[in-house]
């Protein structure tokens, strides 16, 4: 079965709004490293145009969080895949996700990460679906909110199709 794919964010907003978004991050953090938690795979894109927008020192690494395989609905098991490589403790973090959906993920990942003693925990994300809401997440930093439809581009995916898209589009099946 084929599906096609209809634009909800073009490459230009989506630009924008990172640029906007990586200057709010410099003056937040401004006289401080920040350390950017990418939460792979879906992050990787967002996360390394926004690392280019933040003008404080950032160092980076890569967790990889798994909950919901070649599906568009969560499987609700949340897993490490990869972990971290270097220790968070008393570093400031700021976790980058591509999406917020039902908050299983980012509810997991930051038990796991405060357990590590960072001096500080925020989270920024690219999309937030706030009417799938399962768990409360607080999130420090929202490029846009959207409505309930399954999303791809820009790191995310479709049966691990379509991250590579330079915008936001909704799968039409
Ligand atoms: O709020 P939730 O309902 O938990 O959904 C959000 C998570 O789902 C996606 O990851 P996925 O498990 O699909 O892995 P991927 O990034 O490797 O595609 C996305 O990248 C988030 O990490
Ligand atoms: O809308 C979505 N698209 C791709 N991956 C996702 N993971 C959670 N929600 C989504």
């Amino acid at each position: 079965m084929s599906e096609t794919i209809r634009q909800l964010i073009s490459e230009e907003d989506v630009d924008r709004k990172i640029r906007e978004i990586g200057e709010q991050i410099s003056r937040d953090y401004e006289g401080r490293q920040v350390h950017l938690i990418c939460v792979l795979k879906g992050g990787v894109f967002f996360t390394c145009e926004l690392a280019k927008r933040i003008n404080v020192p950032v160092s980076l690494d890569f967790m990889s969080v798994s909950s919901y395989g070649d599906d568009t609905s969560s499987s609700g098991v949340v897993r490490i895949v990869k972990d971290l490589d270097e220790s968070i403790e008393g570093k400031d973090v700021l976790i980058v996700e591509d999406i917020i959906d039902s908050g299983r993920t980012l509810s997991y990942l930051i038990e796991v990460l405060k357990q590590r003693k960072p001096s500080s925990l925020r989270l920024c994300t690219l999309l937030d679906k706030p009417e799938r809401r399962v768990k409360d997440v607080k999130v420090d930093y929202v490029c846009f909110n959207i409505p309930d439809e399954f999303v791809v581009g820009y790191g995310l995916d479709y049966a691990q199709k379509y991250r590579n898209l330079p915008y936001i589009g909704v799968v039409e099946l």
